[in-house]
């Protein structure tokens, strides 16, 4: 097997002190391979934020280690963990977080010309994944000329363009319709299928989460049950929502 994109080991997140301390995540171990899908549901306040947060180099552990493509993020300081997060992870939200002033092809060129791709370059691999996702006739329509699936594909586009390690995915479809909502979930196993990238995505919805190779369900912060999905497209969702339920939510 090769070697994974993310492996935790021992996760642990503890929120203030004393009396008042929360075990946000508690013990984590998450193992993800190159090319996998994989989603993580469990109850609100479980810890799926700030698991994604770790892992996202967006937050800091209290304990534990968090290893991305190869390299300890707990070991670097945040110059270096800000550089990885540019280089090797893309990320996408649940509000889209689009500029409301830029076109999508600008929108999702931006991020790396920022980091220093000359504009000609970062428009080109831009206008690559915008066509990808199926937004070639949209390009110069700014985010309040689409629909919100569309605003979700320019950030879909903008997060791939880059041609990241990982992709991180909060609750991707928490602002969308339910018809969108498969939508973008069907984008996304396409996009791990297809493209074989590796995608972690943070979910409440078993519907969406049904289009994953593998989910994970955390509980009080800590992994209690991992399923393995035969039909990657959104077939078992009755079978995530069942699972969902004898977790406890
Ligand atoms: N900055 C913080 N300070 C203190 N407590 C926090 C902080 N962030 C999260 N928590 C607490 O840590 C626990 C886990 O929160 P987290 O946001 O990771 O859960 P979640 O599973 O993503 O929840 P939701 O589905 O409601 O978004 C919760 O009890 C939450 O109140």
């Amino acid at each position: 097997m090769s070697n994974p994109i993310v492996s935790t080991q021992a996760l642990t997140k503890v929120y203030g002190q004393g009396a008042a301390a929360v075990r946000a995540l508690d013990g984590v171990n998450l193992t993800i391979q190159p090319g996998e899908f994989v989603a993580v549901m469990g109850p609100s306040g479980c810890g799926k934020s700030t698991l994604l947060h770790l892992i996202g180099g967006l937050d800091r552990p209290t304990s534990g280690t968090v290893w991305l493509d190869g390299q300890d993020l707990t070991q670097l300081n945040d110059d270096q963990v800000t550089s990885i997060r540019r280089k090797k992870m893309g990320f996408i939200f649940q509000f889209f977080n689009l500029i409301p002033v830029l076109n999508a092809l600008e929108n999702a060129a931006l991020p790396m010309i920022l980091d220093g791709m000359r504009p000609a370059e970062a428009r080109k691999r831009a206008q690559e994944w915008l066509e990808r996702v199926g937004l070639g006739h949209r390009l110069t329509h700014r985010p309040s000329e689409l629909s919100g699936g569309e605003q979700q594909r320019v950030a879909i586009a903008r997060a791939l363009a880059s041609d990241p390690a990982l992709i991180l995915a909060d609750e991707p479809t928490g602002n969308l319709d339910s018809r969108a909502s498969e939508e973008i979930a069907g984008l996304l196993r396409q996009i791990s299928s297809t493209w074989e990238r590796t995608i972690l995505m943070v979910t409440h919805d078993a519907r969406i989460a049904a289009y994953a190779d593998r989910i994970v369900f955390l509980k009080d912060g800590k992994v209690v049950d991992e399923t393995i999905l035969e039909h990657r497209n959104g077939e078992q969702a009755e079978m995530v929502a069942d699972k969902m339920k004898e977790i406890g939510d």
